[in-house]
C-alpha cells in the first residue's frame, strides 16, 4: 500500500527553487518534498503546510537547483593534482602523465583517488559524475560506498597498461564488470575508447558494434587540438570525427568530449547524429588546447554536457567552476558578451549531462517524478550580496563552498557541508601517504 499524498519523507523550504526546466525560471518562496527517493511535490510554501514530513529542513537565504552533472573525468587523478602545470596536452600526456601512471596506478591508486575526488565533487555540488580511467571495478567501490551517482565508461587503449594488456582486454574486462554492477541502480556502465590517436580504426570498430548491440553510451577525447586533427587529416585523409561516423560509432549514444577544433560540417554532423559534446572549458584553458564553440553548438541544437577533465590539467573538480569558465570562455571566445548566457551555462551543467547520458527523464532538473538529486546553495554571504538573481549568482557569483547540502536519489550525503558517507580525516591520511609515495619516487 504507497503512503496518503499528504505524507512526504523530505520537506525543504528554501528561499529560492532554481528547476532549470523551464529555463531561466526562478520559483521564490516555495518548498520541494521527497518520497520514496524521488521529487514528490514542489508547492507554494504556504500549501507546503499542509504536507506531513519525517524531516523537514528551513533553508533561508538558500537555492534548492539539480545536482551538478560532471560529464567528464578522470577521477582518481585527483591524486596527480599539480604534478605537472604549464604544459600543452601531449608534452603533458607523453613527458609527465603517461610515466606517473604507469609506475603508480593500481586499484589502491584508483580507489583512493577516486574517494578524494568525490568527496570535493559532492562538496561543491555534484551529485552524478563520468569517470573514465583504469581500474573501474576500484573506481565503482569508491562510488557505490559514497552514495553518489555515477557513470563508468571503462578504458580501451591498444597498449598496455597496469589494468590489461590489449583493446580486446580492455573490452573483455569492462563487460565483466558491467555484469557485475547490472543490479546497482546509480551506475552506468559505458565504453571510454581513450581518443581515435590511440585506439586503431579496428578496435573502435568493435567498440561500435559492441556499444550498439548493447545500447550503452561512448564517451571518447575528440579534437581536443588542431593539432589532433591536422595529423589525423595527414594519416588518414580524414578528420577524427569523419572517422567515427564512418564506422558508425556517432549517434545519441556517444559522448564527444573537448572538440575545440569544430568546422560548420562537423556541427553538421553532430547535429543530424545526435552525437553529444561535453565541453571542458577549464582544461582546454590550462592547457591551451582551444575553446569548443559551444554558443554555435547551442544554436544548432546540439546537446552540450560539461565536465571537468582531470585534477591534473583543470586542476579541480568543483563544477560550480566549469559553469562559470563556459559562461567567460564563452563570450571571449565568440567576441560576443551575450554567448553563453548564465541560464544556458546552468542548463549545460544539469540538463546537458543528463541528457547526453540518457538520463533526461530521471535527473538534470526539479520536476516531480524525478530522482531527487539536489543541492542546497547559500546565497546568503557577502560575496552574493546584493542579491538581484539568484541564477545569476548560481553562475558568476559562487564557487562551490556556498553548497550546504547534496542528495542523491533523495540520501543525504551532505549536510551542513559535511560529508555524511565518507571519512574525511581518513581519507586524508591515505592522500598524505600517497603525495609521500609519489614525491619520492620522482625524487
Ligand atoms: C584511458 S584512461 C584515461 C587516460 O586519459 C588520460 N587523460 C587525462 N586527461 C586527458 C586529456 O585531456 N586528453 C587526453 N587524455 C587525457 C589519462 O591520463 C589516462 O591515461
Ligand atoms: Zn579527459
Amino acid at each position: 500500500m504507497s503512503a496518503p499524498e499528504n505524507i512526504v519523507d523530505t520537506l525543504l523550504h528554501p528561499d529560492w527553487i532554481v528547476p532549470v526546466v523551464p529555463r531561466g525560471v526562478v520559483l521564490d518562496k516555495h518548498s520541494l518534498a521527497i518520497s520514496g527517493g524521488r521529487i514528490s511535490h514542489i508547492l507554494p510554501r504556504d500549501r507546503a503546510r499542509d504536507l506531513q514530513a519525517d524531516e523537514e529542513l528551513e533553508l533561508p537565504g538558500q537555492a534548492l537547483m539539480p545536482g551538478l552533472v560532471n560529464l567528464h573525468g578522470h577521477a582518481a587523478m585527483s591524486l596527480l593534482r599539480g604534478f605537472a602545470d604549464d604544459l600543452p596536452l601531449i608534452p603533458w600526456l607523453e613527458q609527465h602523465i603517461w610515466p606517473a601512471e604507469g609506475q603508480h596506478v593500481s586499484a589502491e591508486f584508483v580507489r583512493d583517488g577516486t574517494e578524494l575526488a568525490i568527496a570535493e565533487m559532492l562538496r561543491s555540488g555534484t551529485t552524478t559524475f563520468s569517470d573514465m580511467y583504469f581500474f573501474p571495478d576500484a573506481a565503482a567501490a569508491a562510488a557505490i560506498s559514497s552514495g553518489i551517482r555515477s557513470q563508468l565508461v571503462f578504458p580501451v587503449l591498444d597498449f598496455a597498461t597496469a589494468w590489461a594488456r590489449d583493446a580486446d582486454e580492455y573490452i573483455s574486462k569492462g563487460l565483466r564488470l558491467r555484469d557485475d554492477l547490472k543490479h546497482q541502480a546509480l551506475v552506468t556502465v559505458g565504453f571510454g575508447p581513450h581518443a581515435p590517436y590511440t585506439v586503431s580504426r579496428p578496435n573502435l570498430q568493435k567498440v561500435a558494434t559492441l556499444a550498439a548491440e548493447l545500447d550503452v553510451p561512448v564517451q571518447i577525447h575528440l579534437h581536443e587540438t588542431t593539432g589532433e586533427v591536422l595529423a589525423a587529416v595527414e594519416e588518414n585523409g580524414e578528420r577524427p570525427l569523419d572517422t567515427l561516423n564512418a564506422i558508425g560509432l556517432l549517434g545519441p549514444r556517444t559522448q564527444c568530449v573537448h572538440m575545440t577544433d569544430l568546422g560548420d560540417q562537423d556541427m553538421a554532423l553532430l547535429a543530424a547524429t545526435g552525437a553529444h559534446v561535453v565541453h571542458c572549458p577549464k582544461s582546454n584553458m590550462k592547457l591551451a588546447s582551444g575553446a569548443c564553440p559551444a554558443a554555435r553548438l547551442l544554436d544548432k541544437g546540439i546537446n552540450v554536457a560539461l565536465g571537468t577533465d582531470g585534477a591534473a590539467s583543470n586542476n579541480g573538480l568543483n563544477m560550480f567552476m566549469e559553469m562559470q569558465s563556459a559562461a567567460l570562455l564563452g563570450k571571449l571566445s565568440a567576441a560576443d558578451a551575450a554567448a553563453v548566457p548564465a541560464e544556458d551555462s546552468l542548463y549545460m551543467a544539469t540538463m546537458g549531462g543528463a541528457r547526453a547520458m540518457g538520463l533526461a527523464d530521471d535527473i538534470g532538473s526539479l520536476e516531480t517524478g524525478k530522482q531527487a538529486d539536489l543541492i542546497a546553495v547559500n546565497l546568503s554571504g557577502p560575496e552574493c550580496q546584493p542579491l538581484y538573481n539568484p541564477l545569476s549568482q548560481l553562475v558568476y557569483a559562487c564557487n562551490g563552498s556556498q553548497v550546504t547540502h547534496s542528495w542523491v536519489a533523495g540520501h543525504v550525503l551532505v549536510r551542513e557541508g559535511n560529508l555524511t558517507r565518507i571519512n574525511i580525516t581518513d581519507l586524508l591520511s591515505r592522500c598524505a601517504r600517497w603525495q609521500q609515495k609519489i614525491n619520492s619516487q620522482q625524487a
